[in-house]
């Protein structure tokens, strides 16, 4: 028997009318104006009728000054918004954004190479598996000479990619993440991380002739020559981690207190 119950009907986001009377504080965990004025303009989209205040605080990060892989700089990421929970910032919005850069994941063999040849398939799984385990040697490889292992001159390394993580917690204590897009680190700047141990923002300055181009355009904005700023990069992840207080009747503990400061 079909049910006779209704299908539950959401209302619309209450983005507009239902918030439009706070007044909200953020605190961004950085003193960098990339990520601040990337905050600021995600919310001003996310969150058009919320009148809001946003400043950079001093944050600890806890992992290295260059994260590696997702686990590491989500990592950075919540311990910069743990360490700016304080009492002066009780309730408070809070947002922490971590760069992190990680081995570029090996691409599967498309359907259209596979076809439907059985014989084809067990040739294209078996140059798959080699093609993984090679490149597991070179990541083997390239974590030893991170570590201060010997590193044979010449030996190949694995790409690298670069891509962040944005931590928001709700003035009432609920968390949201959301990560970037990823992008490849072109191979001159994943070998001076790699086999020099730079972090990216100097291994940009020194394959592009920069200074502190992580506190402009970023390594994104020299690579796409401004089509996508490192400012607009975190901002589209910043409005994806806004989401549950855009939508607070579908994500619950997200809801804005009217008149919160
Ligand atoms: O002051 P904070 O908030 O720490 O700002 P940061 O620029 O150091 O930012 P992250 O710690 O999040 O970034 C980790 C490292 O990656 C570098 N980085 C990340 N994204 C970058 C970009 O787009 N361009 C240049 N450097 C970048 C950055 O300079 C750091 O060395």
């Amino acid at each position: 028997m079909p049910s006779t119950t209704p299908p539950q009907t959401v209302g619309p986001p209450a983005t507009a009318a239902g918030v439009a009377c706070c007044q909200l504080s953020v605190v961004v965990a950085s003193r960098n104006a990339v990520k601040i004025n990337a905050v600021a303009a995600a919310l001003k989209r996310a969150l058009p009728g919320v009148k809001h205040h946003v400043t950079g605080a001093d944050s600890q990060s806890g992992v290295a000054d260059q994260p590696f892989g997702d686990q590491e700089t989500l990592r950075g990421a919540c311990n910069r918004v743990a360490s700016i929970c304080l009492p002066q910032h009780q309730g408070c919005l809070l947002v922490a954004i971590e760069g992190g850069v990680g081995f570029q994941e090996p691409l599967p063999p498309s359907p259209a190479l596979l076809g439907t040849d059985p014989g084809l398939q067990a040739q294209d799984a078996q140059q798959l598996q080699q093609q993984q385990q090679r490149r597991q040697q070179r990541r083997e490889q390239a974590l030893m000479q991170q570590q201060g292992g010997q590193q044979q001159a010449g030996t190949p390394l694995p790409g690298l990619e670069c891509f962040a993580w944005v931590v928001v917690q709700a003035p009432g204590g609920a968390t949201s993440q959301a990560r970037t897009a990823t992008f490849p680190l072109p191979p001159a700047i994943s070998e001076l991380m790699l086999r020099d141990g730079l972090e990216l923002g100097d291994a940009d300055d020194a394959v592009f002739g920069r200074v502190k181009s992580g506190r402009g355009n970023g390594t994104i904005g020299l690579l796409t020559s401004g089509l996508l700023t490192r400012q607009s990069y975190y901002e589209h992840a910043a409005l994806c981690a806004l989401v549950p207080l855009i939508n607070p009747q579908l994500y619950p503990g997200f809801a804005l207190a009217a008149g919160s400061e």
